[in-house]
């Protein structure tokens, strides 16, 4: 008999021993045969891995606003943006920033941790009607047999059309830059990947989870979209944990972290070109401008750093508050509005390298660029926190094919084949993965 996992009363958690606990496999095919949304990601730098389901089939469509939020897990499509309105800040500042609801909020109605160093999981579940469904079909999932792995066959489909679309717009963009219109702009492509079966989408994130230990690895379920997405992105937007600590990032500039014969190179040595260096500047200086909008003077600002991204090195500069120091509680959700698309994903100024990229990508960009992650969620009782990440190096599973999305920044002194050549580079990070099926 298997022990009962849930309590109906009340929110509750309970420990399991290794042979009674549902897996994060179990539960997330038992999410997926009843319809239900679910996500599933590990914090960079953790070894934890979380799960949330929801028991909502149509997921309802939300600001942004991690003051307002109840713990779960936000998805927000890159055209997020909405018409703007005038906030008040508690500094007393007027800004104007843009309130949009067309986040996609997965509520945790299902929490579950799984923690590799001691042995068990902690599974918790609201007590709504759902609740004794999920547990009944769980129930039938932990004693069905896992069928036996077979090889996948992977196949990558032909690119030459997208190239040619790709470095023809490339040099649009380069004239654009030019005649002065914009300073940089990020544009991306799709690359369709076909495997023979549908895809494992939990043993997939588990390969990434050990393959990139220090990136966001999510894997997020939209059935109304018939849709998951997976990523190992390096890209922090906005986090705020539970000692009020706010914290963000700039992240540009691309090369590959390995010599031409193979050998990892030194992140200390790394050369970086001026169109890189001055490409990485401009996502710091957006942040800057950000902070300056709302008159906060209190930042910490590190680096640029030379950082490893899986197969690519990038240059990163780490700015963090103390938003309790600050008197400043809803700094986490001012930025985020502020913020969102960074010029690491879209450009500057941003309206203009928004609508560049709205009339020459061929591709809807759905989620990816978008930002992704847990919202107020609680971790061993360490209290709240957020942390939301900007959705690259992501691809868009739909039954037994793949679409990968990868883009790259670009400005007035780009060579198109170099940046198409640096997508490539960019969907190697899934792709190597993908590849190797073991
Ligand atoms: C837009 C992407 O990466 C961004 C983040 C780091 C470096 C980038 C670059 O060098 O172009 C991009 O701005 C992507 O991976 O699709």
């Amino acid at each position: 008999m298997q022990s009962d996992y849930f309590s109906t009363a009340s929110s509750t958690t309970e420990s399991y021993t290794r042979t009674s606990k549902p897996s994060a496999g179990q539960l997330w095919e038992t999410a997926h045969q009843l319809g239900f949304p679910a996500a599933l990601w590990r914090l960079p730098n953790k070894r934890d891995k979380h799960l949330i389901v929801s028991f909502d089939e149509v997921l309802p469509r939300v600001s942004a606003d991690l003051d307002e939020l109840p713990a779960g897990f936000l998805i927000s499509p890159f055209d997020n943006l909405a018409s703007t309105a005038p906030t008040n800040m508690s500094s007393g500042a007027t800004t104007g920033t843009s309130i949009s609801t067309q986040s996609l909020f997965l509520r945790a109605d299902l929490q579950a941790s799984f923690s590799e160093r001691a042995g068990k999981s902690d599974v918790s579940i609201t007590a709504n009607a759902p609740a004794d469904t999920f547990r009944q079909a769980l129930r039938e999932q932990m004693t069905n047999k896992t069928p036996e792995k077979t090889p996948q066959t992977v196949t990558p489909l032909s690119d030459l059309e997208a190239q040619a679309t790709y470095v023809r717009n490339v040099g649009l963009a380069v004239e654009a830059m030019q005649r002065g219109e914009f300073r940089k702009v990020v544009l991306s492509r799709t690359k369709q990947v076909q495997f023979a079966d549908a895809p494992n989408a939990v043993a997939l994130f588990d390969k990434l989870c050990t393959a990139y230990p220090t990136a966001f690895i999510s894997a997020v379920s939209i059935p109304e979209r018939g849709q998951i997405w997976v990523s190992a992105t390096p890209e922090r937007l906005v986090s705020v944990d539970a000692a009020g600590l706010f914290r963000t990032a700039s992240l540009a500039g691309t090369q590959s972290a390995f010599e031409a014969d193979g050998t990892p190179k030194r992140p200390a040595e790394a050369m970086w070109s001026q169109k890189e260096i001055e490409e990485q500047a401009l996502v710091s200086r957006y942040i800057i401008e950000c902070f300056k909008k709302i008159r906060l003077r209190e930042y910490l600002e590190e680096g640029p750093k030379t950082v490893i991204a899986g197969n690519l090195m990038h240059l990163s500069t780490y700015f963090t508050v103390d938003t309790q120091a600050v008197r400043y509680p809803q700094l986490g959700t001012v930025m985020l509005r502020l913020l969102h698309p960074t010029s690491a994903v879209c450009g500057m100024p941003r309206d203009a390298a928004f609508n560049f990229i709205s009339q020459y990508e061929t591709h809807d960009r759905e989620f990816y660029s978008g930002f992704l992650g847990p919202v107020n969620v609680s971790v061993d009782n360490e209290g709240a926190e957020s942390d939301l990440f900007v959705h690259i190096r992501c691809m868009k599973l739909e039954g037994n094919k793949a679409t990968l999305y990868a883009g790259a920044g670009l400005t007035e002194d780009s060579v198109p084949e170099r940046e198409w050549v640096e997508t490539e580079m960019k969907c190697q990070t899934l792709l190597q993965v993908l590849m190797n099926d073991k």
